[in-house]
């Protein structure tokens, strides 16, 4: 038995992919991939341009199911349990994709308070208690709520992004390229943000990144994809050991991460 309210579920890793093999038509991405990701930490996958990172993120959040291979959430078969357990599988997700993707016809406030509107649990009184708490999570105050997307900052963006994939509160978050576009001091900020965030709040971090910075500030594990295969999974001070080319050029100039 592997669904979502199975008692031996309760320590299985927050994602567990398993000889997971993915193609486009004939383009094969990943040729059994295999990765656990243990609860509380934070897991950075790299992998060149094309490589299939995003593909991964995809089919973690059951957006796509694997060609063949198994995907488990918290111990669950995502693509097997019947729909209600999927439904629930995925409230127990955010997700941030690249840019941020805000509904730019909606105010922050509405923004926020989408997933939880979605879910016709909370009346309004309690939703707008929950989007002021998430703004103050994320370091923005009361006023900001009633700006529209396009008036607000790239770091901003980001932030309400990630105030939005924290309204459930999350047990994983997935975050493709969290910091791309933001200039050097606003992605330290923000990777600073995530980190404090995920300290206090304890939930699982699956991330993609291109950023060797934010990767040494926040990940406990690195999974490295070349060539439809998982060439290094470790410590980052492990797999920054590792011969492999691209692991060479990604760390090639980069301060030793801290362990
Ligand atoms: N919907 C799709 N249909 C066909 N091919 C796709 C589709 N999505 C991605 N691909 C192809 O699959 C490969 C892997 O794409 P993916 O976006 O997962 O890679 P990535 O490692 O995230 O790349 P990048 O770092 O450039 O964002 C690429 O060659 C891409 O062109």
């Amino acid at each position: 038995m592997t669904g979502a309210c199975d008692p031996h579920a309760t320590m299985a890793p927050a994602v567990a992919l398993d000889q997971v093999w993915s193609r486009y038509g004939r383009h094969v991405i990943h040729q059994g991939i295999s990765l656990e990701v243990q609860r509380r930490s934070v897991c950075a996958i790299v992998g060149g341009s094309g490589s299939g990172k995003t593909t991964l993120l995809r089919q973690m959040v059951g957006l796509l199911p694997p060609w063949q291979g198994q995907v488990r959430l918290f111990g669950a078969d995502l693509y097997r349990v019947p729909g209600d357990e999927r439904r629930a599988l995925k409230r127990r997700l955010g997700v941030l994709f690249q840019h941020g993707a805000l509904f730019s016809a909606l105010s922050v406030y509405d923004n926020i308070a989408f997933p939880l509107r979605e879910l016709k649990w909370f009346d309004p009184d309690l939703i707008r208690a929950l989007v002021l708490q998430k703004l103050a999570q994320v370091e923005l105050e009361p006023h900001h709520a009633h700006l529209m997307p396009a008036e607000l900052s790239g770091g901003m963006v980001k932030r309400v992004a990630l105030a939005r994939a924290l309204a459930l509160e999350p047990d994983l978050l997935v975050l493709d390229e969290p910091t791309s576009g933001l200039d050097p001091d606003r992605s330290r900020s923000f990777v600073h943000l995530i980190r404090c965030l995920q300290e206090a709040l304890h939930f699982t971090v699956v991330m993609v990144t291109h950023d060797v910075e934010s990767l040494s500030a926040l990940a406990t594990q690195v999974a490295v994809l070349a060539d439809g295969h998982l060439v290094a999974v470790g410590s980052p001070e492990a797999v920054r050991r590792s011969d492999h080319p691209f692991i060479q050029a990604f760390f090639a100039g980069a301060p030793a991460p801290q362990p």
